[in-house]
């Protein structure tokens, strides 16, 4: 770590201006997996091969010539030897493989084309259609697949195409089933709703809402399966009930290969290496492609994140000193996301504090940071792809950044908490509310169930929970969302904290809740001494609640001072269009006008000031350089070269 280099997102803003689109394309995406993209080259070849093969100057591969039969690799003629009756083996494999590749790629598409139908049919319509269908599944699932299969090749006559038909039925449940349960998943999702209220009949919602939702599993479904298809194929070969006399494929290759394996073991080895060359390059490839294909995989959402943000850090903050009651300190805060060759500058050197019984809202459009700067506070930012990149912490006068990962889990929770939107997403549905109040208590207590138990009642009681004796036994989707909402806060207050990050906690919530819920946050702060930072887009929450305000845009804090200062003076043109779109009561006539264009993208961020193409009171020096933050007296500062003196709001 050194502390000079600094390189935050508006340090050479010139570096910026740099046009980079939004996303890698797929073929980039799939070229960055190393193993996926040897997959393809391989499989590539191979595919070129067979669909030249009829061209290729290859010796008839059902040719018979006993004085030739069983020579070695390499001999003249025959680079890859021959068999027990003479037949070019280079030339068999590549016919081989061309019969094997067809075969398996066709029976997975006849497979998915038939399970596919089946569990989107199934899983749309739900009720006996699905019963009727799913039983019919589980019929064919009761029987080992490979004996079906033989069965069936065994009911049909033996053959390719026979061999063909048996893969693909005893691979449909495995479609049928993955396929309908994520129907399942979307056919109550409410575009679906909003698709049948628009009168659209049931075929149209099918190829139109379900199917482009579901075709990615689809194609993920078959290229992970097709290879395990030409495996099952080259099996029903290997047992004579595949490829016939004298037609090769790679499965009757190694059957009649298996007899000869102690005199020429290559006449085996041979289609063996072909079949896993196949099989590995096309399993390879598909995990790639479902990699590409489901961006979370990707962006490492789905990837289990470490328990700490990832801190790669270029400089330790500017050694801003604040206060003596300073409970959160945050100096220069940088957060990046990097996603390939793009970093998205979530938050680009944001510095403010929180001072000892003190409310400071965050406020800012959607998409400005809060939430990216709040869960950086205690590195709960998921890595990948989440990194700290810059500047410093401090709790309670500790360095958060320093701390061991122990130590940092023992302050959230604990010194510490969290209240976020929507606590039907962070309640445990499975568990009662007073287990789960339980759980957060003896997390950092050492006390007993009993004990436990008689305090998560009295924290519902503390949040004005009617009945929180008999409350305590039920479940999350029990109550109402005021009522979740007040839960979330009484298990911030678990375990007295000094300080509550509260992101958004009464956005889902209408104005009356909201009007309880920030009177009870209020008069808990005022009798506990709890110091809070509140996230909001909304000024009039933030007029009842902070002492002072942080407005941010695109990531960096862009006022700052008073609620007062900031509600009634706003300096910076931002603020005063924020405000502006906020409607009053009692003022029919006070005209509230949108911020016409949008915030730029953080991983393309304009040089100088960020909010200049929205900005009418923009000049040409707004869009060079860095923007520095400037203090207007009495703690009100301000991001803005010409700063709105005494607006009056
Ligand atoms: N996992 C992620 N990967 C890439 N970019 C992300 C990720 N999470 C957040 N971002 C980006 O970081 C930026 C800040 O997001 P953040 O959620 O902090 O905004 P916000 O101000 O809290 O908005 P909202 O009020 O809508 O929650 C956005 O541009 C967002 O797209």
């Amino acid at each position: 770590m050194t502390s000079n280099a600094v390189t935050g997102p508006n340090s050479n803003p010139h570096t910026n201006a740099k046009k980079r689109s939004a996303r890698p394309s797929a073929f980039k995406l799939l070229a960055r997996n190393q193993l996926a993209l040897m997959g393809a080259v391989i499989l590539v070849l191979v595919v070129l091969i067979v669909i030249i093969t009829p061209i290729l100057p290859l010796p008839d591969p059902d040719a018979t010539d006993p004085a030739q039969r069983l020579l070695r690799p390499l001999a003249d003629g025959h680079f890859l030897g021959t068999d027990h009756l003479g037949r070019d083996l280079l030339s068999r494999l590549i016919w081989g493989t061309r019969v094997s590749l067809a075969v398996g790629i066709s029976a997975s598409l006849v497979a998915a084309l038939f399970g596919s139908a089946i569990g989107i049919v199934s899983g749309y319509f739900g009720g006996r259609t699905d019963n009727i269908m799913m039983r019919g599944i589980d019929m064919l699932m009761a029987f080992p697949y490979i004996l079906l299969a033989l069965a069936i090749v065994a009911a049909l006559g033996p053959g390719l195409m026979n061999a063909l038909y048996a893969i693909a039925v005893v691979n449909i449940p495995f479609f049928a089933r993955n396929i309908r349960g994520v129907t399942v998943g979307i056919a109550h999702r409410e575009f679906v709703d909003a698709a049948k209220l628009s009168g659209k009949g049931h075929v149209r919602i099918i190829l139109t809402e379900i199917l482009p939702n579901v075709m990615p599993v689809i194609v993920i479904t078959i290229s992970t399966t097709v290879g395990w298809m030409i495996l099952e194929t080259a099996g029903l070969s290997f047992l004579g009930l595949g490829a016939q006399p004298p037609q090769a494929d790679l499965g009757s290759m190694l059957g009649e290969g298996r007899k000869l394996i102690t005199t020429a073991m290559h006449l085996s080895a041979i289609p063996g290496a072909m079949i896993f060359v196949l099989v590995m390059s096309i399993n390879l490839l598909g995990d790639g492609i479902r990699d590409v294909l489901d961006p979370r995989l990707k962006s490492g959402a789905l990837a289990r994140p470490a328990p700490l943000t990832r801190i790669d850090r270029t400089d330790e903050g500017a050694g801003t000193t604040y206060p003596d009651d300073t409970i959160l300190a945050v100096d220069e805060l940088r957060t990046e996301f990097v996603l390939g060759d793009d970093s998205y500058k979530a938050v680009g050197g944001v510095s403010f504090h929180v001072g000892k019984n003190e409310c400071v809202g965050l406020v800012g459009e959607s998409g400005s940071g809060k939430s990216v700067t709040a869960l950086s506070l205690l590195g709960l930012v998921a890595s990948p792809p989440g990194t700290i990149v810059g500047g410093r912490v401090m709790f309670d006068g500790k360095d958060v950044y320093g701390m061991s990962e122990d130590d940092v889990r023992d302050i959230r929770g604990g010194k510490a908490a969290y209240v976020f939107q929507d606590p039907l997403s962070t309640l445990h549905p499975l568990f009662s509310i007073g287990d789960q109040l339980v759980e957060a208590i003896r997390a950092h207590n050492a006390v007993s169930y009993k004990d436990a138990w008689a305090k998560a009642v009295e924290l519902l009681g503390m949040v004005r929970i009617p009945n929180p004796q008999s409350r305590a036994d039920n479940y999350p989707h029990q109550l109402s969302g005021g009522m979740r909402q007040r839960v979330g806060i009484a298990m911030a207050l678990a375990n007295e904290p000094r300080l509550i990050i509260a992101d958004e906690p009464t956005t889902a919530l209408d104005v009356t809740v909201q009007a309880q819920i920030l009177k009870l946050m209020n008069n808990l702060r005022n009798d506990h001494g709890t110091s809070v930072l509140f996230i909001t887009h909304d000024f009039g929450v933030v007029s009842e609640i902070c002492d002072r305000v942080a407005v941010m845009y695109a990531g960096r804090i862009v006022e700052m001072g008073t609620t007062e200062q900031v509600l009634h003076h706003p300096a910076h043109p931002y603020t005063k269009r924020l405000i502006d779109c906020v409607p009053r009561l009692g003022e029919p006539d006070r005209r509230t006008s949108a911020i016409p264009g949008l915030p730029p993208a953080v991983n393309n961020l304009p040089a100088g000031c960020a909010f200049a193409d929205r900005c009418d009171r923009v000049e040409d020096a707004c869009r060079v350089g860095s923007i520095a933050f400037d203090d207007l007296g009495e703690g009100h500062g301000v991001r803005c070269i010409k700063p709105m003196e005494g607006a009056d709001v």
